[in-house]
């Protein structure tokens, strides 16, 4: 018996420079449990991942603004005031940093992502002067600017109560500030190297290795451990 599991793609499945790791497309679609994606990208990605896994599309995208399982969509974060924030940082000369064909943000449907390029201390003064309805994540690969009230492990209970999976079941292996509710939430959380310092803190163990070599360690060792 193996665990269900809660995986966060960018930084966790992927190779360091961004692409999805071969390994996934070996290790993912055998796995004998329930698979959550859990991103913060929109939720087509995820879907497309999922597919393309052959698994069953369970996702949490959008850092939790969309969740999808058993066929039903969630749609749970509010665009508006995220919309109206990126409105502002815009207005005061903020670029978010896409250019003009962006993809990022085409099919985003709870949220707004601004390039690591964007101008952080102008977007986080925006933001905060928008009163605590709206937050700034930054994942490592880009800036949400989200509903406070949506995250990644509010989507994974969710996500739990839909497929009768007690949270504390799953087991999640996530980078960044973003997969912090999501370790809050799972019972066993792995955080790979390259983690940054609030997921680092948040996970009960660190792991040696880096983006999907980390990754893969930690399946292999749940995998021994269910045999
Ligand atoms: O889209 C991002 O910024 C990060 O995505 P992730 O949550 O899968 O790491
Ligand atoms: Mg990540």
């Amino acid at each position: 018996m193996v665990p269900p599991l809660a995986l966060d793609i960018d930084g966790t499945l992927t190779t360091a420079s961004g692409r999805i790791d071969a390994r996934a497309f070996e290790l993912l679609p055998e796995w004998d449990a329930p698979v959550v994606l859990a991103t913060g990208k929109s939720f087509p990605y995820p879907v497309a991942l999922a597919h393309f896994l052959g698994r069953a599309e369970t996702v949490v995208a959008e850092n939790g603004g969309v969740v999808h399982v058993d066929g039903e969509t969630a749609v749970l974060g509010d665009p508006d005031a995220p919309r109206a924030v990126v409105e502002a940082f815009r207005e005061r000369g903020g670029d978010p940093g896409w250019g003009a064909r962006d993809t990022v943000n085409r099919w985003r449907e709870t949220e707004v992502a601004l390039s690591l390029d964007a101008d952080e201390a102008l977007l986080r003064e925006v933001a905060a002067a928008a009163g605590g309805d709206v937050e700034v994540v930054d994942t490592g690969y880009a800036y949400h600017v989200k509903s406070t009230g949506v995250s990644k492990g509010r989507g994974l209970e969710r996500v739990g109560d839909a497929l009768g999976i007690d949270p504390g079941e799953f087991v999640a292996v996530g980078d960044s500030e973003n997969d912090v509710s999501t370790f809050a939430v799972a019972g066993e959380s792995y955080a790979v190297a390259n983690a940054d310092a609030a997921a680092r803190d948040a996970a009960d163990v660190v792991v040696e290795e880096s983006y999907m070599d980390g990754t893969a360690g930690v399946l292999a060792e749940l995998r021994a451990r269910g045999e």
